[in-house]
């Protein structure tokens, strides 16, 4: 069995993918980390040279080799739900949770980390909002359970993914 995790850029899914894979003892990936590591180069970097598409060609790549192996934990990055071929590979080859959080937690648990291109701006809640009025459908759409993680702490969102998922 595979877990795969999506949701916005501060759901969490990088935080509670780890402690997921301590608890149930599997293989944890990040999607984001190993973009980062194949490309020699960190996700600033990426952006900048090769842009966004540059970016989601290399994450497409990733996703189509971490899904094909079994029992894993796997955290994507918050853009990973936008090609179809991507969300083909997440819904067939495991149980896709989505981490649902509000703008403004997001906004919190974003704010001091310069690793996410796409919020190095004037208005970064702005910028949430947008993505997320075009991604919650996406999210919806390829994942088999929704688990919120306002107003609970990694451990509490750990053992209601375990819930569902009846583990
Ligand atoms: N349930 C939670 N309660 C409180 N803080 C949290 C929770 N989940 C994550 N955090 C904190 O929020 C920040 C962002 O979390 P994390 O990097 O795991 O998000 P992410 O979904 O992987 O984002 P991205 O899509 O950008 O990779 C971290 O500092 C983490 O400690
Ligand atoms: O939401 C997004 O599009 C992104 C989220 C991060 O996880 C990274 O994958 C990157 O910063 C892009
Ligand atoms: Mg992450």
């Amino acid at each position: 069995m595979n877990i795969f995790l999506v949701g916005p850029m501060g759901a969490g899914k990088s935080t509670i993918g780890r402690l997921l894979s301590t608890e149930l003892d599997l293989p944890f990936f990040d999607s984001d980390k190993v973009i980062e590591e194949r490309a020699g180069a960190n996700i600033p970097w990426i952006f900048d040279v090769e842009g966004e598409a540059g970016f989601r060609d290399r994450e497409t790549a990733v996703i189509a080799d971490l899904t094909c192996q079994n029992n894993i934990i796997l955290a994507t990055g918050g853009g990973a739900v936008l090609k179809s071929e991507n969300r083909s590979y997440l819904k067939e080859r495991g149980s896709v949770i989505y981490l649902k959080t509000s703008v403004e937690l997001q906004i919190e648990r974003t704010r001091k980390d310069k690793n996410r291109p796409l919020l190095q701006t004037e208005d970064p809640t702005q910028v949430l909002q947008k993505l997320m009025d075009i991604r919650d459908p996406l999210y919806q759409e390829v994942c088999d359970h929704v688990v919120t993680t306002d107003k609970r702490n990694p451990k509490l969102v750990v053992s209601e993914i375990c819930r569902v998922l009846n583990i």
